[in-house]
């Protein structure tokens, strides 16, 4: 498990376990583990503007996707998405604070069967996420050219 003393996940984004740098559409999520559950925050802004004064589905699906790869740095394993599916409840305002949550539902063999959930201040659901995750070798990532976060190396890369 990854995760820091105090239960928090190491500020992550998760494509960027280690390097600090934003998410695609600038959104800070921060994550802790709650037993089996990543749990986190996120406040959208202008930058994540759809609609006026509404969150862009887009960036509501980015979110959930990053909670979901949150799951993954607490799995330790290494794995892409390979299928999301985003049901949009009631409108996500901006300026919010919002809570968010993934788990795992189900793995068989290299699929990672994943769900994630986002919900406003009550606890209300605004949209869930079901997700398709394949684990894949280490080796994956590098078709980017990048270098690899130092924290990676550890990682199991087995995909059986
Ligand atoms: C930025 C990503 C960083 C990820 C880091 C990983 C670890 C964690 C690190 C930090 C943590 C944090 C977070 C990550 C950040 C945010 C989360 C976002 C994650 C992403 O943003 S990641 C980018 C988007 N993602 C891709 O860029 C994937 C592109 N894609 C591929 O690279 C291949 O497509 C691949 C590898 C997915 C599969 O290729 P493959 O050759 O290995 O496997 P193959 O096709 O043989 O499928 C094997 C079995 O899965 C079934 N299957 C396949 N695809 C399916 C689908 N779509 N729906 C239903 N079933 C499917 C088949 O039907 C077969 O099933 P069966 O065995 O039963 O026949």
């Amino acid at each position: 498990m990854k995760m820091m003393s105090d239960g928090t996940i190491p500020e992550h984004h998760p494509h960027c376990l280690g390097c600090g740098s934003e998410n695609p559409a600038g959104m800070q999520l921060r994550t802790r583990l709650d037993g089996d559950v990543v749990r986190g925050e996120v406040t959208f802004d202008r930058r994540q503007q759809g609609a006026p004064g509404i969150a862009h589905g887009g960036a509501v699906a980015t979110v959930l996707d990053d909670a979901l790869g949150s799951v993954l740095v607490v799995l330790e394993t290494p794995a892409v998405t390979a299928n999301l599916n985003v049901s949009f409840r009631a409108p996500t305002l901006l300026h919010q604070p919002l809570h968010v949550e993934a788990r795992v539902v189900e793995r068989d063999g290299r699929k990672l069967h994943l769900s994630a959930r986002l919900m406003d201040e009550q606890y209300t659901t605004l949209a869930e996420a079901t997700a398709l995750f394949l684990v894949v070798d280490v080796v994956h990532f590098t078709q980017g050219g990048e270098a690899l976060p130092e924290a990676w190396s550890t990682w199991g890369s087995s995909t059986t």
